[in-house]
C-alpha cells in the first residue's frame, strides 16, 4: 500500500505531489489509564488535485485525522507536513494564519452567517483575513457551483443543497491548498447530498483542487479517486477508483474484524449511488 510504504523522511522532495503528509502521526487523549490512542502512528500522504475520502467506524480516527492533518489539533508524536511547511510545532498563532491562508473548510453544519447573503458568506473568511479575493476566481466558483442568482439570498432563503453549495464555494473562494470537508452530506437528503459531491468532484476536475472529504457513506466514498480506510487508528487499507459496493465489502469486513457482517460497527450504509 503506498501511504504504509512512503519514504519516511519526506523533507520538501514530495511538496510538489502531495498536499499534505504525516509520518508517525500519534494522537493521544487522556493519560494513564484512560488514554485513548485516536492516531497510532499513521503514515499518509494526501496527493494534490486528487479527491481523497477516509473512511472507518465510528471512533476510527477518521476526524482526529483530518483535525491533525488541517492544523485544528495537535499531534502528541510525529510530524505533519502542508506542502512543504511542517506544521508539528508551529505555535496557535502561527497555525491560525496558516488555516486560514492555506486550507479550506467544510463542515457538515454548514457555519454560514444568517444575517449575510450568500455573496458575503463566501467571501467571509477572505474579508477577516483582509484578503482582496480574486474575482475572476470567485466568479468562476460561483458559476461551476451554479449559485449566480442565489447571491443575495440569506441563508434562510437557500434550500440545504443551496446552502452546502455556499459553504462549498467559501471553502474554495480563496483557492486554498486543501480542502477538508467533514461529512459534507451528513445533513442533506440524497438528492442534494449527490450534488454537493458533483460540485466537490468538479472542483477537483476542473478547477484543480484538492480535496480530502471524511464520510460513513460508500456512495458518498465512490465520489473520490482513493479510499483510505481507518480502523483502530491506523491506515488498513486503501482503495484506487471505488465503487458504492466494493467499498460496503471493503467496510463489511473491517467492521467485523474479518468476519463479513453487514451489521457491525460501521453506522454508515450503502447511501446514494451514483
Ligand atoms: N477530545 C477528545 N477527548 C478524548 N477522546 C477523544 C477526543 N476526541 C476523540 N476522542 C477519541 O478518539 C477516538 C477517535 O475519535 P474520532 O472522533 O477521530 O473518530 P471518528 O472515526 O471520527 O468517529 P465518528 O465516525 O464517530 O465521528 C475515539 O475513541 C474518541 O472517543
Amino acid at each position: 500500500m503506498s501511504t504504509a510504504a512512503a519514504e519516511h523522511a519526506p523533507g520538501r522532495a514530495g511538496a510538489d505531489r502531495f498536499a499534505a503528509r504525516a509520518r508517525g502521526l500519534t494522537k493521544a487523549y487522556g493519560s494513564g489509564e484512560t488514554t485513548v490512542l485516536a492516531l497510532d502512528a499513521v503514515d499518509v500522504d494526501i496527493a494534490r488535485g486528487r479527491f481523497t475520502a477516509v473512511m472507518g467506524p465510528s471512533g476510527s480516527g477518521k476526524s482526529t485525522l483530518m483535525h491533525c492533518l488541517a492544523g485544528l489539533d495537535t499531534a502528541s508524536a510525529g510530524q505533519v507536513w502542508l506542502g512543504d511547511t511542517e506544521i508539528t510545532g508551529l505555535k496557535d498563532r502561527e497555525l491560525t494564519r496558516l488555516r486560514r491562508d492555506r486550507i479550506g473548510f467544510m463542515f457538515q453544519s454548514f457555519n454560514l452567517i444568517p444575517t449575510l447573503n450568500a455573496a458575503e458568506n463566501i467571501t467571509l473568511p477572505m474579508d477577516i483575513a483582509g484578503q482582496e479575493p480574486d474575482q475572476q476566481w470567485v466568479d468562476q466558483v460561483i458559476d461551476t457551483l451554479g449559485l449566480r442568482d442565489r447571491l443575495k439570498h440569506r441563508p434562510s432563503q437557500l434550500s440545504g443543497g443551496q446552502q452546502q453549495r455556499v459553504a462549498c464555494a467559501r471553502a474554495l473562494a480563496s483557492r486554498p491548498e486543501l480542502i477538508f470537508a467533514d461529512e459534507p452530506t451528513g445533513n442533506l437528503d440524497s438528492r442534494a447530498g449527490l450534488e454537493v459531491l458533483g460540485f466537490l468532484r468538479e472542483a477537483v476536475d476542473e478547477l484543480g483542487q484538492t480535496v480530502v472529504m471524511v464520510t460513513h457513506d460508500p456512495g458518498a466514498a465512490a465520489h473520490s479517486d482513493l479510499v483510505l480506510f481507518l480502523a483502530d487508528g491506523r491506515i488498513v487499507d486503501e482503495m484506487e477508483r471505488p465503487t458504492a459496493e466494493a467499498v460496503l465489502e471493503r467496510m463489511r469486513l473491517f467492521a467485523g474484524g474479518g468476519r463479513q457482517t453487514p451489521d457491525a460497527t460501521f453506522d454508515g450504509t450503502a447511501g446514494h449511488e451514483d
